[in-house]
């Protein structure tokens, strides 16, 4: 009796192992059928936007933001297609006009509001952070993944985090797994769902954790998906650089300290703190060409062969979790930015790149707009509470 029972066990064991097995091919099957319809339909807006903007008085006009292209980026895109063009190379200054034609080039990546899509399609971001210590910067970085336009965030946390987090908001969802002993395998499970993964915010310095944080990002890379750096996770990259070095698609968000850390880790050498753009240079290319955004009075972002500067009025108010905001929303900025480019929206610009200056811009219109209403009290949740407004200010008018 008790072998048939555990033959019974073994046997409904295996079958439900089968069939998340196949529920899983079947929803990847799915998304990557809705992605394809919907780099078709992205690409169909950009052509109808050629053929409306033919049709008006010679010359042609062209979305503001968009110039006709210098020969060299005319190479490398299609003939006839938009072309943005490098504004900025090693040492250049940046100009405060230019916000507005980047602002421009970010609005043709936000995916159009349409009755056509179903729930995580326009973006499930992952955010592997959260221990006793920090509870709020991983809130901070899921819901505002949420708020700027993504349809689900995940949160993976320790154990003693997640109720924790759960009790700010029955938005996110919340995994109590980063510190249980097969924590890799119960996040791995996740990843094929994710678009991207923002590593970081409220992480804390835990060897264990920051063991699995690595390991997560390993498997990431190998789905090729967007992964953002922020906080305790660029702790881990200026320990061990390779974890990321090279990868395409992974984006660093370090405040003045972390970029120091990280710049002395890799040069071996104390950093010259007199121009910021030469360093900023010189750590993405150290770290293969990596997204790197330098945040402070300016924001810096460079991929070794320009920096663009994000210098939308803030406020002068500092209070902490303004970075989550600004990681965790460009997770989703950078999951549209690389779905955008794959359809071919445009060309000659990095999709990191264009998403990291849509953050700094969300980041830094939310900070001004809440500093307008509470001044002196601004905190990160009163400029959660803008970020709605500041979204559609900067891109949607
Ligand atoms: N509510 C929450 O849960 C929040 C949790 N958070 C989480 O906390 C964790 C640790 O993050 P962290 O940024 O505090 O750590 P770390 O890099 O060691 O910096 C420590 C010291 O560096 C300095 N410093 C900082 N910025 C600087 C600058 N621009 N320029 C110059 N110096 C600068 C400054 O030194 P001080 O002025 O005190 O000498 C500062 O005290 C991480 O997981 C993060 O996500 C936050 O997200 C906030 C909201
Ligand atoms: N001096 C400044 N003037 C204007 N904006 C600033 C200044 N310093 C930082 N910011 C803006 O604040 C945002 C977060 O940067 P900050 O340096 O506070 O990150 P952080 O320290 O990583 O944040 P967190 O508290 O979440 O860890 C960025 O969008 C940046 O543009």
């Amino acid at each position: 009796m008790e072998k048939l029972m555990e033959q019974f066990l073994e046997q409904s064991a295996q079958a439900e192992e089968n069939f998340y097995r196949m529920e899983e091919q079947r929803l990847q099957a799915e998304d990557r059928r809705r992605e394809a319809e919907h780099a078709r339909e992205l690409h169909m807006l950009q052509m109808l936007g050629q053929m409306f903007s033919g049709l008006s008085a010679a010359p042609p006009a062209r979305a503001p933001g968009f110039r006709s292209g210098s020969p060299s980026a005319h190479s490398a895109a299609e003939p006839g297609l938009p072309v943005f063009e490098r504004y900025y190379s090693l040492g250049s200054t940046s100009h405060r006009g230019m916000d507005g034609d980047f602002l421009s080039l970010i609005k043709t990546i936000i995916p159009p509001l349409t009755s056509k899509k179903h729930k995580g399609q326009d973006g499930r971001i992952g955010i592997i952070g959260g221990c006793q210590d920090y509870t709020g910067a991983p809130y901070f970085a899921a819901i505002s993944a949420l708020k700027a336009g993504a349809d689900l965030s995940h949160v993976f946390c320790t154990k003693d985090a997640a109720l924790v987090i759960k009790s700010y908001s029955p938005e996110l969802i919340v995994h109590p797994v980063l510190d249980s002993p097969n924590a890799v395998e119960e996040i791995e499970k996740w990843l094929p769902r994710l678009h991207s993964l923002v590593v970081g915010p409220g992480l804390g310095r835990d060897d264990l954790l920051l063991k699995t944080a690595k390991e997560v990002i390993e498997k990431s890379k190998a789905r090729d998906v967007p992964i953002v750096i922020d906080a305790d996770g660029l702790w881990l990259v200026s320990q061990q650089p390779s974890v990321i070095q090279g990868y395409q698609k992974g984006i660093l968000t370090p405040n003045f300290m972390e970029f120091t850390r990280l710049y002395e880790s890799l040069h071996h050498e104390p950093m010259d703190s007199t121009d910021h753009h030469r360093n900023v240079m010189q750590l993405s290319v150290a770290m293969g060409n990596l997204t790197v955004v330098l945040k402070g009075e300016q924001d810096l972002i460079t991929d070794g062969s320009k920096v663009i500067s994000c210098s939308i009025a803030g406020s002068g108010r500092r209070c902490g979790g303004q970075g989550d905001l600004l990681s965790g929303s460009l997770g989703a900025f950078a999951h549209w930015a690389h779905a955008a480019s794959v359809a071919g929206v445009f060309r000659s610009m990095n999709p990191s790149m264009v998403a990291a200056f849509g953050a700094c811009s969300l980041t830094r219109q939310c900070n001004s707009q809440a500093f307008q209403r509470h001044g002196r009290s601004t905190t990160t949740s009163d400029m959660i509470q803008e970020i709605g407004s500041a979204f559609k200010k900067l891109f949607e008018s």
